[in-house]
């Protein structure tokens, strides 16, 4: 990705992900470390990457298949086979044990499904390599151009001045640039749009609050942190205009897996008449999901409940925790799901079969909203 010159938040956050010049490593911006450290991990191995997704180094829906894709094209290049068939066979192996490190955004499966297949195609060990190399870019431009067409429907969702709500992260740091949630705010303060975003810290692993109120402020957008209990109370003082959301996993009924906390804020938002908007690009929309039960939900340590940040644990040791890290908002307190092919209304089956027919077809979604 090319560096800007004085680059802006915006900018500077696209590069969170990219390959070493040599394209034999991975260099990513340790997102846990944020706010208070700015640090890079360069990833070289499968466990590194590994870790680095199943740790939140690199999260995002969005952002994890990107890392995904530019993960498998360093391992192949130190895959050392005699045949075509034994080096796919071996990229296979390396892109299971990938795929294992986080259940629920359909995006990291995804792309390296894609690069699998791209790989699958060529009939030479030199030119799998080659196509790798070309995929694992195009994913991350591409990432850019959906949440770039993302940010221009969103927008049209809010108006000057708007009050938003948004929970978890869903901006660079999740994807490559602009973001899904938070692309409209970043386009709108680029065209001199002001907006007044609260941002759930989002616990535990409080994304809303170290890597979302990191991005808004560094980019000179108003917001204001509250805890994810505070969030009835805004709505009730009116201050919200609209509820932005991610997803992770958006099954073909319009159910969407997004972090935990998420349903808690659709329903909030129905009893307020609050319009709640999940935004996202169609590579996290999963058509084989018939509903959001069919949606994987991933546990995580209860230690990131009771200890993560922490001076000391705040409850004992034998207590027990429950972790869930997403849940699912029903489709049926969903206003609409922003995508690169504009927004899509309910009946969500029909809306979302609609874009996918129009992405087979290969057509541009920028520009025009045809749902
Ligand atoms: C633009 S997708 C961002 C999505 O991913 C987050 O989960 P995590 O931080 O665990 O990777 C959260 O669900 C966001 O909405």
């Amino acid at each position: 990705m090319r560096k800007e010159a004085n680059p802006t938040m915006n900018e500077y956050l696209s590069d969170h992900v990219h390959l070493t010049d040599d394209g034999t490593a991975v260099v990513i911006l340790d997102q846990t470390q944020l706010p208070c450290r700015t640090e890079y991990l360069t990833l070289r191995t499968a466990q590194e990457m590994f870790d680095a997704i199943r740790l939140l180094q690199v999260r995002g829906a969005p952002a994890i298949g990107i890392c995904a894709a530019y993960d498998l094209y360093v391992l192949a290049q130190q895959v050392s086979s005699d045949t075509p068939e034994a080096f796919l066979t071996q990229l296979r192996q390396q892109a299971d044990y990938l795929a294992s490190s986080r259940p629920t955004a359909v995006n990291l499966s995804w792309a390296l499904n894609r690069m699998l297949d791209i790989a699958a195609a060529q009939t030479s060990i030199a030119d799998m390599l080659s196509a790798l190399h070309r995929e694992c870019i195009a994913i991350h431009e591409e990432d850019i151009a959906m949440c770039r067409a993302i940010s221009e429907y969103g927008l049209t969702l809010i108006k000057d001045g708007d009050g938003i709500l948004t929970h978890c992260n869903a901006g660079p740091l999740a994807t490559s640039r602009y973001g899904t949630a938070l692309g409209p705010l970043f386009l709108g303060k680029e065209r001199g749009m002001h907006f007044h975003v609260f941002s759930d810290e989002t616990r535990p692993l409080l994304q809303g609050a170290r890597l979302t109120s990191y991005e808004l402020s560094r980019a000179g957008i108003d917001v204001t942190l509250i805890c994810d209990n505070m969030a009835s109370l805004v709505m009730k003082n009116g201050w919200i205009q609209a509820c932005f959301v991610g997803c992770d996993r958006v099954a073909a009924n319009g159910d969407t897996a997004n972090k935990i906390g998420t349903s808690g804020v659709a329903i909030l938002a129905r009893h307020y008449g609050i319009p709640f908007y999940v935004l996202g690009p169609t590579s996290t929309i999963d058509l084989s999901c018939a509903t959001g039960a069919d949606i994987p939900i991933e546990q995580r340590d209860p230690e990131e409940i009771k200890q993560k940040f922490y001076a000391e644990p705040m409850a004992l040791p034998e207590v027990k925790c429950y972790n869930p890290a997403f849940d699912v908002t029903d489709q049926s307190l969903i206003s609409g799901i922003v995508t690169e092919y504009g927004i899509c209304r309910a009946p969500y089956t029909e809306s979302l079969r609609t874009v996918f027919a129009q992405k087979t077809a290969g057509q541009s979604g920028e520009g025009r909203n045809p749902l």
